[in-house]
Formats: C-alpha cells, sequence, structure tokens
C-alpha cells in the first residue's frame, strides 16, 4: 500500500496529473511465481502500453518494472465489473442500496461504448476474445470501459491461436467459432437480465446441439422487441447472418438517441452464486467473489 503510494504521487508528479483512483496490479503474487510468469507479466504491462488510448479502455497510468513486487497501475472504474454491478443493481439486493436504476436505454449507451472499443482494438488487429460483462468496468458516471484483455494478449503472443474457443469458463459466450459479435449478444442479454446467465437451462456440453437445433437464444421475459432484435441479429447460428460490429454501433446509438424510456429493468427472482455458477457453466474451480 505504502509503495503503491509512492508511486502514485511520483506518477502524478511526472505525468503532471492528478489520478486519485488508481488500480493496481501486483506480481508475484504467490512467493513461487517463476521467471516465465513473470516475463508474462511484464509482456501483459507491454502490451497494454502499447495498445494507446480509447475513452472505452481504462486508461494505464504506469508500470513498476525496476522492482518488485512489479505493478501495473491502471485507472480505477468505481463500480468494478459490470457483472457484480448488474447484480447490485436487482432490486432484492438485501441492505446496500442499488447503484443504479437501469434501462434499456443504458444498455443502448453501454452498448455502443464497448463497441467502440471492440471496433478500436479490430483496428489495431488484435481480438478480444473474452467480451461479457465481467470483462466491462463501471465508472461513477455509469459509463463502461472494456477490460479483460489478458485472452487478446496471449492470444496475440500464441500467434493469433484460438485456443480459448474451447475453454470450459467461456463456452456459453462463445459461437462455435470465436466471433466478437457473438459474445456482444450475449453481452446484450447479461445486461438486459441484470446478470443473468446465458442459456440457463442448457447445460455447457450440450449447447452445441441446442443452437443446431433452435438456432437462437431465448428471449428473455424483460426484453423489448428492439433490443431482442439486436440480440437476436448477434447470434445468429450463421456468422454471415450476423450484424457487423459497425452496423451493431450504429444500431446501439441510434437506438440510445430515439429510446426515451424510464422504465427500470426488474428480475423478480433473488440473486443465487450457487445457481448462476452452475447455469453459466463454469468450472467448480473458480472462485468468484462480489466486493
Ligand atoms: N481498473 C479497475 N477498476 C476497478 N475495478 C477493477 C479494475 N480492474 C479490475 N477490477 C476488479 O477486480 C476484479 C479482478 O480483476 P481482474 O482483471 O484480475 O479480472 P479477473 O476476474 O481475473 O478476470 P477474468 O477471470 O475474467 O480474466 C474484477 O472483476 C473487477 O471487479
Amino acid at each position: 500500500q505504502e509503495v503503491a503510494g509512492l508511486i502514485l504521487e511520483r506518477m502524478n508528479r511526472q505525468t503532471d496529473r492528478q489520478t486519485d483512483l488508481t488500480f493496481f496490479y501486483f506480481f508475484p503474487h504467490t512467493e513461487s511465481a517463476s521467471a516465465r510468469e513473470c516475463q508474462s507479466f511484464l509482456g501483459f504491462a507491454h502490451f497494454l502500453s502499447e495498445l494507446g488510448s480509447h475513452p472505452s479502455l481504462p486508461r494505464l497510468l504506469g508500470v513498476v518494472t525496476v522492482q518488485t513486487p512489479l505493478m501495473i497501475a491502471v485507472e480505477e472504474l468505481e463500480h468494478r465489473d459490470l457483472l457484480s454491478f448488474l447484480w447490485r443493481c436487482r432490486q432484492d439486493h438485501t441492505g446496500q442500496e442499488a447503484p443504479c436504476d437501469m434501462t434499456e436505454r443504458q444498455i443502448f449507451t453501454m452498448g455502443a461504448q464497448i463497441g467502440s472499443a471492440l471496433e478500436y482494438l479490430h483496428s489495431k488487429n488484435y481480438i478480444h476474445g473474452n467480451v461479457k460483462a465481467r470483462s466491462v468496468l463501471v465508472g461513477r458516471d455509469l459509463s463502461v470501459k472494456l477490460w479483460g484483455l489478458g485472452p487478446a494478449y496471449r492470444r496475440k503472443t500464441s500467434a493469433g491461436s484460438i485456443e480459448y474457443v474451447g475453454d470450459m469458463e467461456m463456452r456459453k459466450w462463445q459461437a462455435p467459432e470465436a466471433s466478437a459479435r457473438w459474445s456482444f449478444g450475449i453481452l446484450l442479454y447479461e445486461m438486459v437480465t441484470l446478470g443473468g446467465p446465458p442459456f440457463p437451462n442448457i447445460i455447457a456440453s450440450e449447447l452445441l446441439q441446442h443452437l443446431q437445433r433452435v438456432n437462437t437464444i431465448k428471449r428473455p421475459p424483460n426484453c423489448s422487441n428492439t433490443l431482442y432484435s439486436i440480440i437476436k441479429s448477434c447470434c445468429q447460428w450463421k456468422p454471415m447472418d450476423r450484424v457487423s460490429l459497425a452496423e451493431l454501433i450504429r444500431k446501439l446509438q441510434s437506438k440510445e438517441k430515439s429510446t426515451n424510456d424510464q422504465a427500470v429493468l426488474r428480475v423478480s427472482e433473488p440473486f443465487d452464486m450457487e445457481k448462476y455458477m452452475r447455469e453459466a457453466g463454469y468450472g467448480e474451480s473458480l472462485n468468484y467473489t462480489v466486493l
């Protein structure tokens, strides 16, 4: 904490910028970290620095490479990841006040911001490959930024391989072939269901067969025709039938302007973490903590 404070002070002096909200990634996390892991941490830091800046990507503030613990400092987004934010937006969240009343218009706004971050990454020849609510961070003003860049970095270092398609954790977010537009549809689905798991009644290993039969994702009860048709345009079975990213951003921006809904999205079912993990198809090894 102390070292981080000093680094922050120095960074602010060097960059002539006052940053009070900073999120630090430290390395090593354990005593037994290997040289290879260290290289990978530094490689990731380098990858972030090469990405350049975009309004919908968290700002890289600095990297400490000369002494351990190594550190990557990025701008902190107050509401943290979108998935736990959505859960907190549910009315039945006991005790604390919900951080926001989510409306469909908010989904269009957030969706357009994430779309533009993805478009920026594509313009730099990076494939994100990890689009989901957990990879999105929410700021104080409810603007969102795309994070979860680990797979994009690993893809880059493994020469464009699509090794993550088979990853158990991501099965319900990924199309049979890796496709940002598909996962984008699932991200919109997560937003409208306030963090519900995609395909809740289908087990991950049977998803492919299910999609071959029904071809698309089921409409959530509180989803409007407009939003559902956008979700479906992303989640078409055949990749060539899916909306292009540019068209998707255009649609989201236009709906954002034309929607004046004030209707707050509600989900009647109380949130149950165990049920979520099971229905989302996460392996038991994953330990997801909501702060
Ligand atoms: N810049 C940030 N500002 C605020 N919160 C952050 C920031 N970066 C990460 N977090 C929070 O810390 C958590 C862990 O971050 P991390 O980047 O390690 O993701 P992760 O859970 O390991 O991602 P994944 O497992 O999907 O790759 C996030 O889920 C998010 O809530």
